[in-house]
């Protein structure tokens, strides 16, 4: 019986802006799962505290954490995970800085998802594990499907795999910089709005990874840098030759 999964960080390759939606923004991006940097996920049955107990290196309370929320939504379609939870906990080997663009939390709560499909033989499918990651946030629904690389669209629900030799490559997160992605896309609506045309959005989505990061600077690949270097100035030592921006950062990354 498996009990335990990697939960993986994302960089996204691209990230251009296609539209509004209400309160959020559409995307055109590229996902790619970052092979060496995850948290671990277990069930483990020493809780002795007979409620919900998740065990990590957090910087929110349980109430916020995105797990919680997974576990609150699963137990919806499935009300026995409820007493299952009281003698079990969930423990997080936490690796993913927060904060950073990575999708940590997102990616934390489609882990729970897909383990707790298997461990509990649910058999729900990837389409309907997704719809219900959505509600959780909007880059669950990318790490239900595990794909290594996928184009992404809408407000992350939309997610295609991109088949593409696997890539290897190397994050750098500027520890003292704590990047809030509703700021930013704040700053991206009240003064650098724009919005990728159809043409333009296929385009990328056609090309591999690589070939999208040899044709563009970091400011063309992705569409939250300039608001974030506005919000905050101190990115820009960190803006090295040959790195790009992920999600609305702080972390850097490049390919090896
Ligand atoms: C930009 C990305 O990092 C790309 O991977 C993600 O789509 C961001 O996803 P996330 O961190 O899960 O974002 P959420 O926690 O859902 O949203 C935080 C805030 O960012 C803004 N937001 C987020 C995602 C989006 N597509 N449009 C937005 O305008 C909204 O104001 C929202 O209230
Ligand atoms: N399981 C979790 N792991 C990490 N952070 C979490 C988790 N659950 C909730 N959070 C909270 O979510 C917020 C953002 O964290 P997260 O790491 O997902 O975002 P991020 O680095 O902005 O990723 P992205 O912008 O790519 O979605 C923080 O307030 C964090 O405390």
């Amino acid at each position: 019986m498996q009990v335990s999964i990697k939960s993986y960080a994302k960089v996204n390759i691209f990230l251009k802006i296609a539209g509004k939606r209400e309160n959020y923004h559409e995307i055109v991006s590229r996902f790619v799962r970052v092979k060496n940097l995850y948290d671990t996920i277990s069930f483990t049955p020493d809780n002795e505290t007979n409620e919900f107990n998740l065990i990590g290196d957090f910087g929110c309370k349980t109430e916020d954490n995105s797990i919680y929320k997974a576990f609150l939504e699963l137990r919806k379609y499935c009300p026995k995970i409820d007493a299952f939870f009281r003698i079990y906990n969930i423990k997080v080997e936490k690796n993913i800085p927060e904060f950073a663009g990575l999708g940590g939390g997102s990616s934390n709560a489609a882990a729970f998802l897909v383990l707790a499909n298997k461990y509990f033989n649910l058999y729900y499918k990837k389409d309907k594990l997704a719809k219900i990651g959505a509600r959780i946030g909007a880059d669950v629904p990318f790490f239900i499907y595990e794909y290594d690389s996928a184009n992404v669209t809408g407000i992350g629900e939309i997610v295609e795999e991109f088949k593409e030799e696997p890539l290897n490559i190397e994050v750098f997160t500027p520890k003292e910089i704590k990047c809030h992605t509703g700021k930013i896309f704040t700053n991206f609506r009240n003064e650098f709005y724009k919005e990728i045309s159809a043409k333009q959005a296929k385009e990328l989505l056609d090309l591999k990874s690589t070939d999208i990061l040899n044709k563009l600077s970091i400011e063309e690949a992705n569409d939250l840098y300039l608001p974030a270097l506005k919000e905050y100035p101190n990115l820009k030592e960190y803006a090295k030759q040959g790195w790009f921006f992920s999600g609305s950062g702080s972390s850097f990354f490049k390919v090896l």
